[in-house]
C-alpha cells in the first residue's frame, strides 16, 4: 500500500517499542481513559523478557544457588557435581515462554491497549508510520503525546575480524542452545561479568578480557575485585588493563589477540561492549532530531524542545535496568494524563508526582554474579565528584552472625555513605552471597532520607545478614 493510501488511525497516545517501559506507559496512559495503541517490531516484553534480564537470571539462579549450598556445612558434599546444563537451559525456555510473546500480547488487549505488529517511525509531529511485516503501512496519529520506548542494542566495537567472527552479543549469550567448552567474553561490565559467571557455572571454561583496573567500573572498587575473586575461584580466567585489537574466527575457533600481542583461543566470543540506542531508523529527523542518537529528557520524561515527544527507558538512557525505565514509565504516564486532561501545573519539584527524582538519587542494582552486587545511590567517588561532604563507612559483611550462618566463611563487604551536611544515607554497596535482598531497605532510606539517628531505632533481626545496618551505624556513631 502507498503512503499516499495509507490508512489513518487516530489515538490519544502512541507508544513505539513494546518492552517493558512502553507497557507500563500504555498501561498508565490507559488507565487514565486515554485511548492508547503500542507499535512493535519483534516480541512484547521486549530484550528484558527474551534476551535481558529474565533469560540471564534463569542462567544465574542455579549457578547461585550451587555456589551457596557448597558454603553449608552438610550440604556442601551433596553439591558437588556438575549442574545438568540441559535442565538450566530448558528452565531458561521456559522463563522466556519459548521466545513467544502470546501471553503478554493477551495482556495488553485485556486491559485495551491496541497492539500495532511492525517497525514504527515517526513522520512528523504526533504521526507514527507502521510498516507491518507484510510491509503493509498505516498510519498512526497522535492526539497527544507519542512515547517512544524502543530501547537498546548492544554496540560492538570496530575490530579487525569482528564482524566475522559470529560474535555473540547479549542476546546470544542469553539464548544459546549449547554450553561452549571454551568462550571468551570481552567487557568487564554487568554484561560481561554476569554472563562469565553463567557460562563458567554452566560448564564453559571461561577467559573473562577488561580493559580497565577492575570489573565494574561504574561500581564501587571493592565490588570489582570481590566479583574477580569469586570468578576466578569458579575457574574462570580474568585479566584486568587488557585491550583486545582482533577477534578472528577461522573454523570453529575464534582467535583474539591483545595488546601484549598474547593470544585467546575460544570456541565463542561474548562481546559486551556496551549499549546503543534503538532510535536509527525511528524518523527522528523528521521532527528536529538526530536518528542514531539518545534522547535527552526533562524529568518527567519529555523531550526537550517539544510538548508531546516522551522518550522512556534505555532511550533516554538515564540508567539502563528494567524497574528503573518502569518507574520512567508510570511518572512519564502520570505526566501525560495531567497534560492531556489540562492540569495547569505538574508537580515537576523533586520527589513530585511528575518528577522521576530516584533516576538521579536513587537507582538500585543488583548484579547477580557470585557474589552479589547490590548498590544504591552514588559510589564514594561520584559523591566526592559532585562536591558533596560525605563519609564513607565500610564493615565486613562476614562479621554479621547471620552472614555465617547463610554461608560457612563468609566474604563480602558492605559501604554505607552518609552525607555529613543532612546525616542521611544517600548510598550503600553490599557485596556477599544474598546480597540482593538487602538492598531494598538502602533503597528506602536513601529515597525517604531517613536521618541518621532514626536509623538507629530500625531494628534488624537477629540471626539475619542485614545486621550489618547495625555495624554499619555503630561504625558511623562510634
Ligand atoms: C544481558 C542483559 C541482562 C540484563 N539484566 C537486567 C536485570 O537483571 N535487571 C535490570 O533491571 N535490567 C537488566 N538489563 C537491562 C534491561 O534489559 C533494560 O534496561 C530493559 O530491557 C529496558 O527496557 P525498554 O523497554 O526501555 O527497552 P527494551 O526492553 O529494549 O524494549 C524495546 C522494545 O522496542 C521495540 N522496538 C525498537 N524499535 C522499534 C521500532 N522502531 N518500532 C517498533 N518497535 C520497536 C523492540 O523490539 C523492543 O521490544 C539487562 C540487559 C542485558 C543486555
Ligand atoms: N543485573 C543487572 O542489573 C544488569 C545486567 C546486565 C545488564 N544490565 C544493564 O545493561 C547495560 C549494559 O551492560 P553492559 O555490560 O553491556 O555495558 P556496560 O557499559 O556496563 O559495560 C561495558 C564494558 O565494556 C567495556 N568496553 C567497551 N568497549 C570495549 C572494548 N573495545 N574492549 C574491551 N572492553 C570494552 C567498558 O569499559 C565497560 O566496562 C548496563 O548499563 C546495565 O545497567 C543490568
Amino acid at each position: 500500500m502507498g503512503q499516499g493510501h495509507a490508512a489513518t488511525i487516530e489515538y490519544d497516545v502512541v507508544v513505539l517499542g513494546a518492552g517493558p517501559v512502553g507497557e507500563n506507559v500504555a498501561d498508565r496512559a490507559r488507565a487514565a481513559g486515554l485511548s492508547t495503541a503500542i507499535v512493535e517490531s519483534e516480541l512484547i516484553g521486549g530484550e528484558c523478557s527474551y534476551w535481558a534480564c529474565m533469560p540471564s537470571k534463569a542462567l544465574l539462579r542455579p549457578v547461585i544457588a550451587r555456589a551457596d549450598a557448597r558454603r553449608v556445612p552438610g550440604l556442601r558434599q551433596s553439591v558437588q557435581g556438575p549442574l545438568d546444563a540441559a535442565a538450566v537451559l530448558a528452565h531458561r525456555d521456559y522463563y522466556t515462554n519459548h521466545w513467544k510473546d502470546d501471553g503478554q500480547a493477551g495482556w495488553l488487549d485485556s486491559i485495551g491497549v491496541r497492539v500495532h505488529r511492525g517497525h514504527g517511525r515517526l513522520d512528523g509531529p504526533k504521526r507514527v508510520t507502521v510498516t507491518s511485516p507484510e510491509r503493509e503501512r498505516h498510519v498512526l496519529v497522535a492526539r497527544k503525546a507519542v512515547a517512544v520506548c524502543t530501547g537498546s542494542r548492544a554496540v560492538l566495537p570496530d575490530l579487525p575480524g569482528l564482524a566475522g567472527a559470529r560474535a555473540w552479543t547479549s542476546r546470544e549469550a542469553t539464548s544459546a542452545d549449547h554450553v561452549p567448552e571454551r568462550l571468551a567474553v570481552v567487557g568487564g561490565g554487568v554484561v560481561g561479568t554476569e554472563m562469565a559467571a553463567a557460562w563458567q557455572g554452566l560448564g564453559s571454561r571461561v577467559t573473562l578480557l577488561a580493559r580497565g583496573d577492575g570489573l565494574l567500573p561504574r561500581m564501587e572498587p571493592f565490588a570489582g575485585e570481590l566479583v574477580a575473586e569469586g570468578l576466578r575461584e569458579a575457574g574462570a580466567d580474568v585479566r584486568t588493563g587488557t585491550d583486545v585489537t582482533s577477534v578472528v574466527r577461522r573454523g570453529d575457533t575464534v582467535t583474539l589477540t591483545l595488546g601484549d600481542g598474547s593470544l585467546v583461543e575460544a570456541d565463542e566470543v561474548l562481546m559486551a561492549t556496551g549499549r546503543a540506542p534503538r532510535t536509527d531508523d525511528l524518523g527522528l529527523e523528521s521532527v528536529g532530531f538526530e536518528d542514531g542518537s539518545w534522547l535527552t529528557t526533562d524529568d518527567s520524561c519529555r523531550v526537550a524542545g517539544t510538548d508531546w515527544l516522551y522518550a522512556v527507558g534505555d532511550v533516554n538512557h538515564r540508567a539502563l535496568l528494567t524497574h528503573q525505565g518502569k518507574y520512567q514509565a508510570r511518572i512519564a504516564g502520570a505526566a501525560i494524563a495531567a497534560r492531556a486532561a489540562g492540569v495547569p501545573l505538574l508537580e515537576t519539584d523533586p520527589w513530585g508526582a511528575h518528577a522521576a527524582t530516584a533516576d538521579h538519587r536513587a537507582v538500585p542494582q543488583v548484579v547477580f554474579t557470585d557474589p552479589e552486587v547490590a548498590a544504591v545511590g552514588p559510589t564514594l567517588a561520584e559523591a566526592e565528584a559532585a562536591g558533596r561532604r560525605v563519609r564513607a563507612v565500610d564493615h565486613d559483611m562476614g562479621a554479621v552472625a547471620g552472614a555465617g550462618l547463610y554461608a560457612h566463611g563468609y566474604r563480602g563487604q558492605a559501604r554505607m555513605l552518609v552525607d555529613l551536611d543532612t546525616e542521611t544515607v544517600i548510598g550503600a554497596t553490599f557485596v556477599g552471597p544474598g546480597a540482593g535482598e538487602l538492598l531494598h531497605a538502602a533503597t528506602v532510606a536513601v529515597t525517604a532520607e531517613v536521618p541518621v539517628e532514626r536509623l538507629w531505632h530500625a531494628v534488624p533481626a537477629y540471626p539475619t545478614i542485614s545486621e550489618i545496618w547495625l555495624r554499619l551505624l555503630e561504625t558511623y556513631r562510634g
